[in-house]
């Protein structure tokens, strides 16, 4: 029979469904080095958010079939690790979204009516009716940083509230949002419009730190902000300080960037305008049924030797059908988010050509595979191989499918073109011998380079000097440069560069790369 270590505490739902099937151990609050000695043992692992899946944890189990989580955020999870044992990670993308949606609601509430202050001083024998004069919701203007799931949930209700709806999400369709009754507007005219702001985004590069000092001042002195997303999405220093003095009205925090929260953080001393809830979004007796259930049944069937149903990083095929199929799938989400990045935000078409000996493989894993690389930038875990088409459809993306099997620069190759806010952009790859992703073509410019973490790729005219220029412009911002690649159909023509770096572009260098002379436009892409 299977063994099932279960780590973290998970409605019983889960555990019947996991006994079906398999031995199962719950186990508890293990400290990492425990984790590593027992899991050569196990089969499977199921966690919520407290446990830790390193890369050490990953390679000690070797039994491991899947690690499931009950939840959506796979941070705790090295991802990348599983997926290169071939171990399938799941989730549960919508098991917690009412949840989260109700209780940045319910945070939202609080705060304009200082109900956790009040509750407290009627408690310790007080009736101060003046201390706590609050603030209605009615007719105000809600900004949503994020219009996804838990978004498009927290905007409806709001809406039937009364509240006026303006949303930033670079990544939605203005249809989609008038659809929730919802105006998109930039990051900057949301933060100066709203009386109330909250976020519903996941954390990446791109959002760390959204919401900043600078930030925080462009707030109205009567706003409020809530984050029942990810931890480190605001700067907690600055936003202490921002409610201490008055700036803002106030904050609500269910995340944070250290969790649990440091006993001498600032935010501790915020008063009755700072709510703090320890990440009690998910935690309805609802959501925690949904989720365990959610993800025991999906453990279950891998265990079995079924696809699993949301799977983040292999798609829910047979096995067999899977090992064939893997390595095109991980060139495929390469290419996809990678073309993504190059066209901009706001896809708006992605054509997918399958080309040699691929033109005769089924191209819907392929085709999913690069959707979900094109989505990852905006949606992290949220978008897997089960919803990554209906995410594309939701936000308008027009998808083509093409085979050519009589294009053979490579014996298989896979060609993606997007059209999006930067104009049309395409990448072309292939798989190596030995299995190695190389790009091997950016906008119809031939090169040869494999995909790593942090790249730049710029289009420029070719002419002497400028390679120098760029790669002595990037030492000077101490960016070391892994490898670099020039592709050019004509000598002093049109050209693209492709850098590959070892450290991630500091803030402030693209503008200074666009002013190299003959450099045209200039893009990075993180992996
Ligand atoms: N507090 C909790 O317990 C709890 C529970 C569930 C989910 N969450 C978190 O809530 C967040 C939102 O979840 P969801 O289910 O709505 O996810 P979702 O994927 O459905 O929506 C996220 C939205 O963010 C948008 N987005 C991505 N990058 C952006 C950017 N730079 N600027 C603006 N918008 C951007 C995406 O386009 C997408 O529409 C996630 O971080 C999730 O982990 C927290
Ligand atoms: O309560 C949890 O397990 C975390 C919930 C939430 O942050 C998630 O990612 O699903």
């Amino acid at each position: 029979m299977p063994k099932v270590l279960v780590s973290d505490s998970v409605d019983r739902a889960g555990i019947e469904i996991l006994s079906q099937v398999a031995q199962v151990d719950e186990k508890t609050g293990l400290p990492l080095s425990d984790l590593i000695s027992i899991i050569p043992e196990y089969d499977a692992l199921m966690i919520r958010s407290g446990t830790q899946v390193t890369k050490e944890v990953i390679e000690a189990g070797a039994q491991l079939k899947i690690i499931g989580r009950a939840g959506v955020g796979v941070d705790n999870v090295d991802v990348a690790a599983a997926t290169r044992q071939g171990i399938v990670v799941v989730n549960s993308p919508e098991g917690n979204t009412i949840a989260a949606a109700e209780h940045a609601l319910a945070m939202m509430m609080s705060l304009s009516r200082y109900v956790p202050d009040a509750n407290h001083s009627v408690k310790s024998g007080d009736w101060n009716r003046k201390a706590f004069i609050g603030a209605e919701i009615y007719k105000k203007t809600l900004g949503l940083i994020g219009l996804g799931k838990i978004g498009s949930h927290v905007a409806n209700v709001a809406k039937a509230m009364g509240m006026k709806l303006i949303a930033y999400d670079p990544y939605i369709s203005n249809e989609r949002a008038e659809q929730i009754g919802c105006r998109l507007v930039e990051l900057d005219v949301l933060i100066q419009e709203a009386d109330y702001i909250t976020l519903h985004i996941p954390r990446t590069e791109e959002t760390a730190n959204l919401i900043n000092a600078e930030a925080l001042a462009k707030m109205k002195p009567t706003a409020r902000i809530i984050n029942c997303a990810r931890g480190g999405l605001i700067d907690e220093a600055a936003l202490a300080e921002a409610v201490k003095e008055g700036r803002i009205a106030g904050a609500a925090l269910d995340v944070f960037g250290n969790e649990p929260l440091e006993e001498d953080s600032p935010l501790r001393d915020g008063g009755k305008n700072l709510i703090l809830t320890p990440h009690l979004g998910a935690s309805t007796a609802e959501a925690q049924v949904n989720v365990a259930v959610d993800v025991a049944e999906q453990i279950r069937d891998v265990l079995l030797g079924l696809p699993a149903r949301s799977a983040v990083n292999i798609p829910g095929l047979y096995p067999d059908a899977l090992a064939k199929l893997r390595p095109y799938l991980e060139l495929a989400e390469t290419l996809g988010n990678m073309v993504g990045q190059l066209a901009g935000g706001r896809v708006e078409s992605l054509t997918i050509s399958l080309q040699g000996d691929l033109a005769n493989q089924d191209s819907k894993p392929i085709t999913i595979a690069a959707l979900k690389g094109l989505l990852t930038p905006a949606l992290r875990e949220r978008v897997n191989y089960v919803n990554a088409n209906i995410e594309a459809k939701e936000r308008g993306i027009r998808i083509i499918e093409m085979r050519d099997a009589s294009v053979r620069d490579y014996t298989d190759s896979l060609h993606l073109e997007a059209k999006g806010s930067r104009g049309q952009h395409t990448v072309t790859g292939a798989l190596l011998g030995d299995g190695e992703l190389r790009i091997t073509n950016v906008d119809e410019f031939p090169v040869n380079v494999p995909p790593i973490q942090h790249m730049l790729f710029t289009r420029h005219r070719d002419m002497p000097g400028i390679i120098g220029r760029i790669g002595s412009l990037l030492g000077s911002f101490n960016v070391n440069i892994a490898s670099m690649q020039v592709g050019r159909k004509i000598v002093r023509g049109d050209a693209v560069m492709v850098l590959s770096l070892d450290d991630p572009l500091p803030e402030g260098i693209l503008e200074e790369i666009l002013k190299v002379s003959g450099i045209r436009d200039a893009y990075t892409v993180t992996m």
